[in-house]
C-alpha cells in the first residue's frame, strides 16, 4: 500500500504524521516500527495517527504509537504537532483545539508567535520514591564512557538510586543529577525502563536543576530509547521538581533538541501547561507491505 505522511518535530522528538480523517490505514505494530525505522522506513520517535472527533466534545482523535510499534497514552510534543498538521492542512481553522486520547482530553493552543501551549492535565505522583538497588547492574563494557561502579554525581552508587513515580498519562520515572552530560542515561535508562518494578514499562527522565527557574532534562524513552526531546517527561520533571520544593511554578527546561516552557501551580489538581515549537520538516510517501 502507498500511504502519504508529513514528517513533523517538536524540540527534536521527531514523528511520522497520518491523516486518518478520512479513513482508517489499519496498521499493524509492524507497520508502525517499519515507519519509524531510520534505515528501512522514514524514521521517527513516534508515529501520530489523526482521526475523526469520537465525541462532539473534542475536535479530534489523536493516536500515538512508539517506535517499537506500541501504542501509548500521551505524547507532548507529538501535541504540539498535531496543532501545527491540522492547521496547515486546514483540518481546522480554530486556535483552540480538544483532542481526545488515550490519556484523556488535553487542548492545543496555537499563540501568535508560532509555538504551541498545551494543557496536559495533571500529574498523579506516586506516593513514594522508589529505591533501585544498583549493585544489581551489570558491569558497563570498557569503552562505553560510563565509569563503574555506577557513578552518579561523581559519587560511586553503591547505594539504592531513587527515583519519582509520576503519571502525564504515560508513566515516568524521574531521578535527579548533578549533569545530565555525564549521568548514565545509556546504562540506567534501559535497566529503569524495562524493570520488573514497572509491568507496562516506564520512561526515565534525568533531572539537572540549574535554578529554581530552570532546568536541564535528558530522557530515556519507554518504546524508543533516549530521544533529544520528551514534553510528557518535562511536564513529569517539573511537577517532580516543584514537589520536591526544588523549583518554582514556571521553568525553562532545557533538553538537547530545545527549549520547553513548562508551568504547574503545584497541587495535585492543576494542570500542567507545556509551550515549545512545533516544526514540519518535509512531506512524502512512502509503500508499504499490505501484509506485515
Ligand atoms: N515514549 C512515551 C510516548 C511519547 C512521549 C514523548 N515523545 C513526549 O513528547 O511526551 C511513552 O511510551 O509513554
Amino acid at each position: 500500500m502507498q500511504i502519504r505522511f508529513t514528517k513533523m518535530q517538536g524540540a527534536g522528538n521527531d514523528f511520522v504524521v497520518l491523516d486518518e480523517t478520512q479513513g482508517r490505514l489499519n496498521l499493524t505494530p509492524a507497520h508502525y516500527r517499519l515507519l519509524a525505522d531510520r534505515h528501512f522506513g522514514v524514521g521517527a520517535d513516534q508515529i501520530l495517527s489523526v482521526r475523526p472527533a469520537p465525541t462532539p466534545e473534542v475536535d479530534f482523535e489523536y493516536v500515538i504509537h512508539n517506535a517499537d510499534g506500541g501504542e501509548v497514552q500521551q505524547c507532548g510534543n507529538g501535541a504540539r504537532c498535531f496543532a501545527r498538521y491540522v492547521r496547515e492542512r486546514g483540518l481546522t481553522h480554530k486556535d483552540r483545539i480538544r483532542v481526545q486520547t488515550r490519556a484523556g482530553v488535553i487542548t492545543l493552543q496555537l499563540t501568535p508567535d508560532g509555538e504551541v501551549t498545551v494543557d496536559m492535565g495533571c500529574p498523579v505522583f506516586e506516593p513514594a520514591r522508589v529505591p533501585f538497588d544498583t549493585r544489581g547492574l551489570q558491569p558497563v563494557p570498557q569503552g562505553s564512557g560510563q565509569k563503574w561502579p555506577l557513578m552518579l554525581d561523581g559519587q560511586a552508587q553503591a547505594a539504592p538510586v531513587f527515583v519519582s513515580v509520576v503519571s502525564m498519562g504515560n508513566p515516568h520515572a524521574v531521578l535527579l543529577v548533578e549533569d545530565v552530560d555525564t549521568a548514565p542515561v545509556a546504562q540506567l535508562g534501559p535497566w529503569i525502563e524495562s524493570h520488573p518494578r514497572f509491568p507496562e514499562r516506564v520512561n526515565v527522565g534525568f533531572l539537572q536543576v540549574v535554578a529554581r527557574d530552570h532546568v536541564r532534562l535528558r530522557v530515556y524513552e519507554r518504546g524508543v530509547g533516549e530521544t533529544l526531546a520528551c514534553g510528557t517527561g518535562a511536564c513529569a520533571a517539573v511537577a517532580v521538581g516543584v514537589r520536591l520544593g526544588l523549583l518554582d511554578h514556571a521553568v525553562q527546561v532545557d533538553t538537547r533538541g530545545g527549549r520547553l516552557r513548562i508551568a504547574w501551580g503545584g497541587r495535585d489538581a492543576d494542570p500542567v501547561f507545556m509551550t515549545g515549537p512545533a516544526t514540519t520538516v518535509f512531506e512524502g510517501q512512502i509503500r508499504l507491505p499490505d501484509t506485515l
